[in-house]
């Protein structure tokens, strides 16, 4: 069986690494590893996502799904010091490295946790919920957690995704349609899109 940076439990060797950027003008210090998505660098997409992101109207937790190592819920964490951020992912690797990172850069306002999508998540009432989300596991599952993500979003709530036009922005944006009140794309960088949908009622 191929390994997959989405594995449940990695079996790739572990050959962790550990280097510095800057997101929202903090300074991070991270860890990566094998078999878990982006391990020398903090992705495009991601960054953009995190330096595109406004704070939510409405009061509440913020929501990390599919986190990694951790790079969008911890930069968030750190922007945002008085909310709680949430990381969820179904690679134990990146959990246990999404952990450690939070440790290393001493990030206190956050939880991480295992979760197969929504599996394991309790909170339904999220100011704001950001995924990079895992094309590789495919459609469905990028699909799933937009349409799920509605349920967990407090009224005002924003649901903001970063994904490449040619990995299927297009189509994502037509099925944010069908859920969202209102649906825009906020940035386009280098074939990136980042999508902003707001949840009215
Ligand atoms: C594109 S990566 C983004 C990782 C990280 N947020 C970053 O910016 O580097 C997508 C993440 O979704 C996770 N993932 C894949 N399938 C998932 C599922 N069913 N439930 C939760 N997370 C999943 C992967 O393990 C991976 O860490």
């Amino acid at each position: 069986m191929p390994e997959h940076y989405y594995s449940k439990k990695p079996s790739s060797k572990s050959e962790r690494t550990k280097w510095d950027f800057v997101l929202r003008g903090n300074n991070f210090t991270f860890t990566s590893d094998y078999g878990v998505f982006s391990k020398n660098e903090v992705d495009f997409g991601s960054r953009l996502l995190v330096e595109s992101f406004e704070e939510p109207k409405v009061e509440g937790n913020i929501l990390d799904v599919g986190c990694g190592y951790g790079p969008i819920g911890l930069s968030l964490a750190k922007s945002f010091p008085t909310r709680h951020v949430h990381m969820v992912d179904v690679n134990q690797r990146a959990i246990e490295l999404a952990r450690l990172n939070a440790t290393n850069n001493e990030v206190a306002n956050v939880s991480v946790f295992e979760s197969n999508l929504f599996e394991n998540v309790k909170d339904t009432k999220y100011a704001a919920i950001l995924t990079n989300p895992p094309i590789r596991a495919g459609k469905q599952v990028v699909h799933s957690i937009l349409v799920e993500s509605y349920d967990y979003l407090a009224e005002k709530g924003t649901l903001w995704v970063v994904i490449q036009k040619k990995q299927g922005a297009p189509s994502a944006m037509k099925k944010l349609e069908e859920i969202f009140e209102q649906v825009d794309v906020v940035k386009k960088d280098k074939g990136y899109f980042i999508l902003r949908a707001e949840k009215f009622d």
